[in-house]
């Protein structure tokens, strides 16, 4: 469960005064998420989340919550801050920075269907476009550079295989550099248990602390590797249908159709990293969640047994 801090009644009756948003009657904290605490509230005028931030700071949070407030204007299903009497869409909760959102219907998936493929690729394509002309001053915190990094805190603890495994991967990486590829507001995380589906319907994209401007064809990989494989196992079905629907809203430029190998594989390394991290550095806080960095494993070599078939076919063609 990730409830790294605990709060009590009389604290949220208190925080929740500085709204208009009814009187509190119950509470829970929510098992899910990884990085922040999220409690579930129920007032006297509907249901609510109370998001307490545990890494990002006031300064960095408002550029989110004005990109959440843009894609509300854009009818996107994100969820949108609530303002307190003065306004103010971010408050402090027992010193950390803490926001309210209204829920969102719906609820996250666990072995998803084509047609909730599908759905992913034209929400992250609505998000590319509704971002289009929108400035967002926050960079990748995961490029190569944090790949290395990562790398060499976690070096002591791999095998030399897949020490070797994550070098060569790098430098495959180094060589395709991907800065002539579209960029522009990415979520970076938009895994199942970062969206809401209501029957096979699209309810609610959260999580959005991730985003950042960077490779918009990254965005689609993230994406596609956690949603088209089953367990770790590519399902090519499911990633046609992803980046078909992806493709009817957004068509991929004739670099970034030759590029797409090379994301799956930068998508797949990146969050393999970061799960290795988490594993290695468990982070303090109430029975938090664990996710197996062994999948992201599989889902690499899977990708770059493909690219060594494609790059096959060619030179024997
Ligand atoms: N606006 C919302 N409506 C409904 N559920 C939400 C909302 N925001 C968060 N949640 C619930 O809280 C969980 C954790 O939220 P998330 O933003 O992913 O946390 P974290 O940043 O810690 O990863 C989600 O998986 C979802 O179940
Ligand atoms: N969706 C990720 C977890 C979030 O990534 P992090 O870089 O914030 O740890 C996963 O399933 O690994």
């Amino acid at each position: 469960m990730s409830v790294f801090t605990r709060i009590t009644r009389p604290q949220l009756d208190q925080f929740f005064s500085a709204y208009s948003l009814g009187e509190v009657v119950s509470f829970e904290g929510i098992t899910d998420g990884i990085d922040n605490t999220n409690y579930s509230v129920a007032t006297t005028q509907g249901r609510f989340i109370l998001t307490l931030f545990e890494s990002l700071a006031a300064d960095e949070l408002a550029h989110f919550l004005k990109l959440l407030l843009h894609l509300g204007k854009n009818s996107l299903p994100c969820p949108c801050p609530q303002r307190d009497r003065q306004g103010n869409p971010l408050r402090q909760f027992n010193g950390k920075p803490a926001a309210v959102f209204r829920l969102l219907p719906g609820s996250s998936t666990a072995s998803p269907s084509i047609l909730q493929c599908q759905e992913i690729g034209l929400q992250l394509a609505s998000l590319h476009r509704c971002t289009q002309d929108y400035v967002f001053p926050v960079k990748s915190g995961n490029d190569i550079s944090w790949c290395k990094t990562v790398l060499n805190r976690i070096s002591v603890y791999l095998s030399a295989a897949d020490r070797g495994l994550i070098d060569d991967e790098l430098a495959f990486q180094t060589e395709n550099s991907r800065v002539n590829l579209p960029r522009g507001v990415i979520h970076a995380d938009l895994f199942r248990d970062n969206v809401l589906f209501a029957d096979d319907r699209l309810s609610g994209l959260l999580d959005f602390y991730s985003a950042c401007t960077d490779t918009l064809l990254l965005d689609v990989a993230i994406a596609a590797n956690d949603w088209c494989c089953d367990n770790g196992t590519v399902n090519n079905e499911k990633f046609a249908a992803l980046l078909a629907a992806y493709e009817t809203l957004r068509p991929l430029e004739p670099l970034e159709k030759q590029h797409w190998p090379i994301l799956l594989r930068a998508a797949a390394l990146r969050f393999w990293l970061s799960r290795l991290e988490h594993q290695c550095y468990p982070r303090p806080g109430e029975i938090t969640q664990q996710k197996d960095p062994l999948v992201f494993r599989r889902i690499l070599l899977q990708h770059r047994q493909q690219t060594y078939l494609s790059l096959n076919l060619r030179s024997t063609a």
